[in-house]
């Protein structure tokens, strides 16, 4: 049984309920979770806030803080096989995907580690004469922060680790669907040795537990990661008591091939675009947008190589993609398959699922290209969030760009060409968060993610993923004071 941990203590739900954790490969119930609501919530805001407001962490040195957070990277690199198979069972990722993801997450935790001490504030030129000016940067209080089922510790990670990091209390609600590596991981913080309060987390779903954190007085910073309907509501809750936001929301990215690009790298890239995962990665390269001339060349190759993709087990070696995270969200990628045929495009390869007798208990759905799009098609402009992938032809450059940014998204994108200024030109007109040149999706600790337009607001990773869970203070000091009698 995962129970929810509260001010130091591991608890059930008030309620008593709880909910069944499956695995999307075969249904099977591979946990069962403490289903917090309101109540769970209040309670876990309340010890973060008295954490904040009256414990000894916020004012621990900024070095010691560091400490800690490397300490979690060193456990979760010990721990790394076990947690690495909790992500698949609980995800249907393939393993060796889980393994890379904890070594990302380790990393993450080493990178804030390692900044948490960096940043000794800021001496100003002050413009008044016996003066001294300083800005200092201060923890922002209590965080509620709320993750999705795609990268279920990973995205945790990106919030958790600067949060620490820079002295906050935290309240972590996982996805209800996906909650076991975030488990996990709390029992590495708590042998890690944070004070009571300063780790909180509340299992259960976002109507309960995630409307809370967003609406509560108490909290002081929501940061959000799911889809863009959920961030909307979020930031609406959010302005009761304008709590800081940070919100990393859905794609729709494009993936611009002209026709002078290495031809075997950007088919092999749009594939890995398109398909790693599903396609449930918010920056899946979800919309290829090919030059005319090499069209049809190209999409011959895909679609030949996406009808080989090997579905199945993520614990098999041979599997290279898992199912989808439930029967829900497959309804939903039909559906759209649906859309997508009424709006006349063309499927040239999947549109089913798969036949495999050894598949039917997974929530598996075929690799899928839709061919004949254009950009006023639903199936181009929303995200679907599965392994279906839009093609759209261009002439012109300038075509490519105007294309790649129409889209109420900007999360990211790539342009594949061996003209190094005409790839420099696209990235720069590009209107995305990501822009990636003869590649598709890297992402490191180093660099800030997030997203433009309704991709959402803020950075994570990085230095700026550091300064969102900060106060920024202007200290001024007047080294002579005396009487200015302005009034007489
Ligand atoms: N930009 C990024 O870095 C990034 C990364 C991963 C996933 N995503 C996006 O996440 C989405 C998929 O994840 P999902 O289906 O879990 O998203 P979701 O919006 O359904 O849920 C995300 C989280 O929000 C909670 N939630 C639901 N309703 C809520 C409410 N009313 N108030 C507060 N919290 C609520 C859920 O319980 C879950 O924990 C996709 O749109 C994807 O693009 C974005
Ligand atoms: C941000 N990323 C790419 C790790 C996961 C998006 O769904």
């Amino acid at each position: 049984m995962k129970q929810m941990y509260i001010n130091g203590n591991w608890v059930d739900a008030r309620s008593g309920k709880t909910r069944e954790i499956i695995n999307p490969y075969n249904q099977e119930v591979i946990a069962e979770a403490a289903d917090g609501n309101e109540e769970d919530a209040k309670i876990a805001i309340a010890a973060a806030r008295e954490a904040f407001d009256n414990g000894a962490w916020a004012s621990t040195p900024a070095a010691t803080r560091g400490e800690k957070v490397l300490r979690i990277a060193e456990l979760i690199e010990r721990d790394r096989e076990e947690l690495a198979r909790m992500e698949t069972l609980d995800t249907g990722k393939t393993v060796e995907e889980s393994r890379e993801d904890m070594d990302d997450i380790a990393g993450v935790f080493r990178y804030f580690g390692g900044l948490a001490d960096k940043d000794g504030g800021e001496m100003i030129e002050s413009p008044i004469p016996d003066s001294q000016s300083r800005i200092v940067r201060e923890p922002v209080g209590v965080c509620g922060q709320i993750t999705p089922w795609n990268y279920p510790l990973l995205q945790a990670s990106w919030k958790i680790a600067p949060a620490l990091a820079a002295g906050n209390t935290i309240v972590m609600k996982p996805s209800e669907i996906t909650p076991l590596t975030t488990v996990k991981v709390t029992e590495l913080m708590e042998e890690a040795g944070f004070p009571a309060g300063v780790v909180n987390l509340v299992l259960g779903d976002g109507a309960t537990v995630g409307n809370e954190l967003a609406e509560s007085d108490s909290v002081d910073l929501i940061s959000f990661t799911g889809g863009i309907e959920t961030g909307k509501k979020v930031m609406q809750k959010a302005s009761g008591n304008m709590k800081k936001i940070a919100l990393e929301l859905g794609g729709k990215n494009p993936n611009v091939v002209f026709a002078d690009a290495d031809f075997e790298t950007a088919v092999d890239q749009a594939l890995n675009a398109a398909f790693f995962h599903a396609g449930q990665v918010c920056s899946a390269g979800a919309r290829l947008i090919v030059e005319d001339s090499i069209h049809d060349e190209f999409v011959k190759e895909l679609a030949d190589r996406a009808g080989r993709i090997k579905l199945g087990d993520g614990f098999e070696d041979d599997t290279q993609s898992g199912p989808l995270i439930s029967a829900e969200h497959r309804g939903k990628v039909e559906s759209y398959v649906e859309i997508g045929k009424q709006e006349g495009a063309k499927i040239v390869t999947g549109g089913a699922r798969p036949e495999e007798e050894e598949l039917q208990n997974g929530f598996f759905y075929l690799p899928t290209i839709f061919t004949e799009c254009t950009s006023d098609m639903r199936i181009v402009q929303e995200e679907i969030f599965g392994p279906v992938l839009t093609v759209e032809r261009f002439h012109s450059e300038e075509e490519a760009v105007t294309l790649a940014n129409d889209s109420v998204y900007g999360l990211a994108g790539a342009v594949f060409t061996t003209d190094i200024d005409k790839a420099e030109r696209a990235a720069a007109k590009m209107r995305m968060g990501t822009v990636w040149i003869n590649d598709f999706h890297p992402y490191f600790a180093q660099a800030p993610w997030g997203g433009y337009k309704q991709s959402g607001i803020g950075r994570e990773l990085g230095k700026p993923g550091l300064e969102e869970y900060t106060e920024t203070k202007h200290i001024y000091r007047n080294l002579k004071p005396e009487p200015i009698h302005w009034f007489k």
